[in-house]
């Protein structure tokens, strides 16, 4: 049985337009199907939790939206029976989509769903935040803290972003709002642990990536390595003392060249611990986990099964 949760307002009103394309099929092929609309935050894991929660026998959920939604269904998701999981892009940044060369067009994904040639087994990765209350957030592309986070959090909050997406220019909020947190951020002090075992320190933290895929922010390559089913974060961290440097090092990461620059270091790890001095945003997967100062990041080896 097929399970479609969408998102109808995702990139702007791109998730209906797509989704009605996609029901036109899927009623002319006579596929049995049942969907779901998402009024607002949290609605995608809700409902991805009630369709999973006890059932044992095989269901497909495909999420249709962007990356957000995909989010919110995954963190969702109660692993009782044979599941898997589908996803019909239909965000501005879609780096879900970018990382795993899924096809743009909503039929085409479609098809790839209802006759699957194979499967492939993708990671995810666990955040844990909070001192007072202890809080868990899965993520499937990226989660991070400091400069990447704060534009997650502009974005979420902008008026500027919702006007651009109506008129198709959703990408161009993310370099906007990106120029905007370059101004307000202040690097900081702080460590990270690899492993439970290999302490480094920084003197100058803008952000530290986690990656599950190797692009996040609508199409930065910030872990070109990432492999999403090697049961590894790929860790991008950039501490440079010089709050400029900033641009270079992000143009370049456009093209995943930005490994070599000063103040960026990358490594590779199961499980990581970060602290910094003072509490920096936190997203993951571009959903806002707050202002936080420690985390606690694992990798789940190959649990989700997708159309590949
Ligand atoms: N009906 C709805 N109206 C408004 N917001 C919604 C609705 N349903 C879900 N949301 C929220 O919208 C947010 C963004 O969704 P999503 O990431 O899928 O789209 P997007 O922001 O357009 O895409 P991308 O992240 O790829 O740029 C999520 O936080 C989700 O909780």
């Amino acid at each position: 049985m097929y399970y479609f949760i969408v998102n109808p307002n995702a990139g702007c009103g791109k998730g209906g337009r797509l989704w009605r394309a996609v029901a036109i099929y899927l009623e002319k092929h006579q596929v049995e199907y049942e969907a779901y609309l998402t009024a607002g935050r949290g609605d995608a894991r809700n409902i991805a939790r009630e369709l999973t929660d006890g059932n044992r026998e095989p269901q497909v959920i495909v999420a249709v939206g962007g990356d957000g939604t995909m989010n919110e269904v995954l963190d969702g998701l109660v692993f009782c029976g044979p599941l898997t999981l589908g996803y019909i892009p239909a965000g501005s940044g879609n780096d879900l989509a970018r990382s795993l060369k899924l096809p743009g067009n909503p039929v085409k994904a479609l098809k790839r769903l209802l006759t699957p040639r194979h499967y492939r087994m993708l990671d995810y990765g666990i955040l844990t935040y909070g001192t007072q209350e202890v809080s868990h957030r899965r993520f499937l592309v990226s989660a991070g803290i400091g400069f990447d986070a704060a534009v997650c959090h502009d974005l979420l909050e902008s008026k500027l972003r919702q006007r651009l997406r109506r008129v198709g220019l959703g990408r161009l909020s993310y370099l906007i709002s990106g120029i905007r947190q370059l101004f307000k951020c202040k690097p900081c002090k702080g460590y990270i642990i690899l492993d439970g075992v290999k302490k480094v320190e920084f003197n100058h933290i803008a952000f530290i990536s986690c990656h599950i895929q190797p692009f996040e922010g609508g199409g930065f390559k910030l872990a070109p390595r990432a492999n999403c089913s090697d049961g590894k974060l790929s860790v991008c961290v950039v501490s440079h003392a010089a709050r400029r440097k900033l641009v270079p090092i992000l143009l370049e990461s456009l093209t995943g060249n930005h490994g070599r620059r000063k103040g960026v270091r990358t490594y590779e790890c199961g499980e990581l611990f970060i602290h910094t001095e003072r509490g920096l945003p936190v997203h993951a997967d571009g959903e806002s986990c707050g202002i936080q100062s420690d985390l606690q990041l694992g990798c789940i080896a190959r649990k989700i099964r997708i159309v590949g």
